[in-house]
């Protein structure tokens, strides 16, 4: 059994949450204001807090600061309006085991009460954790882990590679991080080294004096240098010509650098955020990118899903989109009919964020009367439209790659190798026959047609594999 100190002003979350609480065997105490909670837990100590923010007289964060002085560390669980990114994130730095935003499910508050009981019998400091960044929106566990990564990381001076598809909202995350940094009030400077031509790539990242090539006109400061107390956002970091990574890499070493033509190095202090929708695990064995580079950009990994692996998260973005329309379109009221929703919830979204906002807007302009329909919905983006063949190119070679180092393996001893193509089929035939019975829903049919075999050897080979289908 554990002591809980519930403090929220509204008696029904006090009322939800004992009822929760002792649900479990625990022993609750209830507060609607946070002097009244800490008079509490001053008489008995709690072992783990959960209170809102926002009360009347002295707020959550204070009274978190309040209790530590009384009672020694207790975790505490803040619970926050949606949205309010701002006071979640401090909650953290004040040592918040974890928040919850309203309106929340008693489910997703039952596990997050597990863990704070479990962290508060460790008898260590709790841990902050945190959910939801501002200006980026999300509301499913895969965001929600996200935003704790966020969080998490942006206290911190690690370097952090922000990987995921194009259009997932990396560079929204690395502002977020910079934001919430103490590097906040110094300069956020974005670099898309896909935009810069090789032979200029290096001159703009460590800048030039007057003359020190053709062209060199005037002296310019690099990104590096202008980044200085601030933040340097690489977006596309797998497009850095080999010969700049090695001085890229230096320059993260040392803190200073060399312009081109100039034989005097300059400090700058910078925290780097690099960005890739590429797999540079891949282009480190093709000896495309460095590797050592990629351990000193990539302290701290944040890997965001594509929007099809978040469905849940495509209404709220849709709405959130519409919303920011009607403050530009003075007062039209939009509205996405479940018909609409559906249709953008069937997507495959491989623009992500980026073309469900286009999409967004491009229906607004034709709605009639602010009502979505699937029809004002523009066609989706398909794939090889936006080059993912790289990135398909990147795991075919990681896939022959696994192969070799798999045949290798069974060659060890060529004599007891035997039967080694149908231990093969064995291991790849099922994983791509089941997905694409998923893509057709079990249907078999369909899937023979696109895996190019005959409906019946599909069947036989389902068989086999002791595979399912309708
Ligand atoms: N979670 C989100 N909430 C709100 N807007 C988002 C979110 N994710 C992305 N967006 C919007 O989608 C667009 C693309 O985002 P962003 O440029 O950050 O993506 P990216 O991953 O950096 O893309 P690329 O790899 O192509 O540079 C932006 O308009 C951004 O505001």
């Amino acid at each position: 059994m554990s002591k809980l100190l519930i403090v929220d002003d509204e008696e029904s979350i006090c009322w939800g949450l004992s009822q929760l609480g002792e649900s479990h065997g625990h022993q609750v105490m209830t507060a609607s204001t946070a002097e009244q909670a800490l008079s509490l837990a001053e008489e008995d100590r709690p072992d783990v807090v959960v209170m809102d923010v926002r009360l009347p007289g002295m707020d959550g964060l204070t009274a978190m600061q309040g209790l530590r002085d009384r009672v020694g560390p207790v975790p505490v669980i803040v619970i926050t309006a949606y949205g309010d990114l701002q006071t979640a994130v401090e909650a953290v730095r004040n040592g918040a085991f974890d928040y919850i935003v309203k309106p929340f499910d008693l489910n997703q508050m039952e596990q997050v009460l597990d863990k704070a009981i479990y962290e508060s019998r460790r008898e260590e400091p709790s841990v902050g954790e945190t959910r939801q960044v501002d200006g980026l929106v999300g509301s499913t566990p895969e965001m929600q882990d996200v935003f704790k990564s966020i969080a998490l990381v942006s206290g911190s001076e690690a370097s952090v590679l922000l990987s995921g598809e194009s259009g997932t909202g990396k560079e929204l995350a690395a502002h977020a991080i910079h934001r919430f940094s103490e590097r906040a009030s110094g300069p956020f400077i974005a670099v898309n080294i896909a935009s810069l031509s090789e032979s200029l790539a290096e001159s703009e990242l460590f800048g030039h004096l007057q003359g020190a090539f053709t062209g060199a006109e005037s002296t310019r400061v690099g990104f590096l240098e202008q980044a200085d107390q601030g933040t340097l956002f690489l977006d596309e970091v797998a497009d850095i010509p080999l010969p700049i990574q090695i001085k890229l890499l230096r320059a993260l070493e040392e803190g200073e650098v060399l312009p081109v033509g100039s034989t005097q190095r300059v400090k700058t202090n910078f925290r780097v955020i690099a960005a890739t929708h590429r797999n540079l695990e891949s282009l480190i064995k093709q000896g495309k990118f460095r590797h050592d580079l990629y351990f000193r950009l990539c302290t701290f990994q944040i890997d965001i899903p594509p929007l099809r692996k978040r469905v849940g998260d495509i209404c709220t973005l849709a709405e959130f989109f519409l919303e920011r329309l009607v403050d530009r379109q003075s007062g039209v009221q939009y509205r996405l009919t479940a018909e609409a929703i559906s249709e953008l919830e069937k997507r495959p979204w491989y623009g992500n964020v980026r073309e469900l906002r286009n999409s967004i807007e491009h229906a607004a302009l034709r709605a009639r009367g602010g009502t979505i329909l699937p029809e004002d919905l523009p066609a989706p983006v398909s794939k090889s439209f936006l080059g993912s063949e790289e990135s398909d190119a990147d795991s075919d070679i990681m896939i022959i790659e696994l192969l070799k180092q798999w045949a290798e393996q069974q060659l060890i001893d060529p004599v007891q190798a035997t039967n080694l193509y149908e231990k093969l089929m064995a291991l790849i035939e099922p994983p791509v026959m089941n997905v694409a019975l998923d893509q057709f829903h079990g249907q078999c049919a369909p899937a023979a047609r696109c895996l190019g075999l005959h409906r019946t050897t599909l069947s036989k080979k389902l068989k086999q594999y002791g595979i399912e289908n309708k």
